[in-house]
């Protein structure tokens, strides 16, 4: 990174955009919509699309797109501007999709008047290439911002965890992350399904290269410094891990927190929040074991490791390598990705190994 106050600069900015779009994504999360439930889920399927790969996206998912990149546009002024980011335009432009578009175009514009910080108002055309700004390859050298609009899309629309992740990669290296987990409660996981804890919901984590990671509300609370947690016994120990079966191999992570010695059952939470719940401490271990043939994408990754590694975690593929997110829009890691603290690394690693092993070699199920 440049001189000292870029950053300071990169993470007001990074905060306010994340504010914003955190304000227009809840409109559209089902968990606060308290309404007549056929007619949310009316309002929902007309939202929902189904992309190529069978997952869903939604007018908030575009909706988000838009809103961060025009507002990074603005407010990087500074050498060219580059983004990477999940979503574009492509099926949007069908005629079957002409409903939608509408739709994003009256909800982005409604944000942007309401928010008033920014005298534009966008026609369809401009919406279409706001999404597309972030068609950037990513790659080892320049700027590059890299964005997952809502990160755990399948939560957002049954309620659970979601996350719009935004990081900065410089040269190939992550120096900037941000998390807005706006159903995440404030202070610990452990209230996730406690009814009476009280707790403030919406969390934002952060992180910059060099200077630790912090959370604070999505009011705007002080931000306060985290870190992950100390235990270096695997029995005190709990792993997060993707609600979607689809995403992860639980019968493989299951067998890794069993030979670790994991007592507890796993945390099965949707989206990125399992990074930052992890960077708290909430819990000491992460785990992702895509089922075979699947790629990483960086988007999935950036925001959530910056604020992990900066925590004082580790985060690496399953054979102990750094993640390199300097290859394009893909990671290639080996196998899958853990997280830990640095006192587990070494016996988790470990595990990982002799459970890869030992499922490679197990009679494939007829
Ligand atoms: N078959 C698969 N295996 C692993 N990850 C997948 C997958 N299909 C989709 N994903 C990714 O998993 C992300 C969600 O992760 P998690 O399970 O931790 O919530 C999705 O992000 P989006 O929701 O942004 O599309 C998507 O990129
Ligand atoms: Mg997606
Ligand atoms: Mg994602
Ligand atoms: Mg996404």
């Amino acid at each position: 990174m440049g001189s000292m106050h870029e950053r300071p600069f990169y993470s007001i900015c990074i905060a306010n955009y994340t504010f914003k779009t955190i304000s227009y994504i809840n409109s559209y999360n089902t968990s606060s919509v308290i309404s007549v439930r056929t007619v949310q889920q009316e309002i929902l399927q007309s939202d929902i699309q189904s992309k190529a790969d069978k997952s869903p996206v939604t007018v908030a998912d575009y909706g988000s797109q838009v809103l961060v990149s025009l507002v990074l546009n603005m407010e990087v002024t500074s050498g060219s501007f580059s983004m990477v980011a999940e979503e574009d335009s492509e099926d949007l432009r069908k005629d079957s999709a002409e409903e939608i578009l509408e739709h994003i175009t009256d909800l982005v514009n409604e944000t942007l008047a309401e928010d008033g910080s920014y005298n534009i108002t966008l026609s369809k055309e401009g919406i279409l290439s706001a999404i597309d700004t972030g068609k950037s390859e990513g790659g080892p050298s320049g700027r590059h911002w890299v964005l997952d609009p809502i990160d755990g899309t399948k939560g957002f629309l049954r309620g659970g965890q979601y996350a719009i992740a935004l990081a900065l990669l410089d040269e190939g290296k992550v120096v900037l992350g941000v998390l807005g987990c706006p159903n995440l409660p404030l202070t610990s996981i452990s209230n996730l399904n406690g009814s009476s804890s009280g707790d403030q919901t919406g969390a934002l984590f952060s992180a910059t290269i060099g200077c630790g990671a912090e959370v604070e509300s999505l009011e705007g609370s002080p931000p306060q410094k985290i870190s992950v947690c100390t235990i270096d016994n695997p029995v005190n120990a709990s792993f997060f891990e993707s609600y979607e079966g689809a995403h992860t191999m639980h019968d493989l992570t299951g067998s890794i927190a069993e030979k670790l010695g994991v007592q507890a059952p796993p945390v099965r939470i949707d989206s990125q929040a399992k990074y930052g719940a992890l960077a708290r401490g909430d819990g000491a271990i992460y785990l992702r074991f895509p089922h075979k043939g699947y790629k990483e994408k960086v988007w999935d990754h950036a925001a959530g490791a910056i604020v992990v590694t900066e925590a004082g975690g580790v985060v690496t593929d399953a054979s102990g390598n750094d993640l390199d997110f300097s290859k394009g829009r893909f990671l290639d890691v080996d196998t899958g990705i853990i997280a830990t603290n640095k006192q587990l690394m070494p016996s988790l690693l470990k595990s990982v190994q002799e459970a890869i092993k030992e499922k490679s070699q197990a009679p494939s199920p007829l």
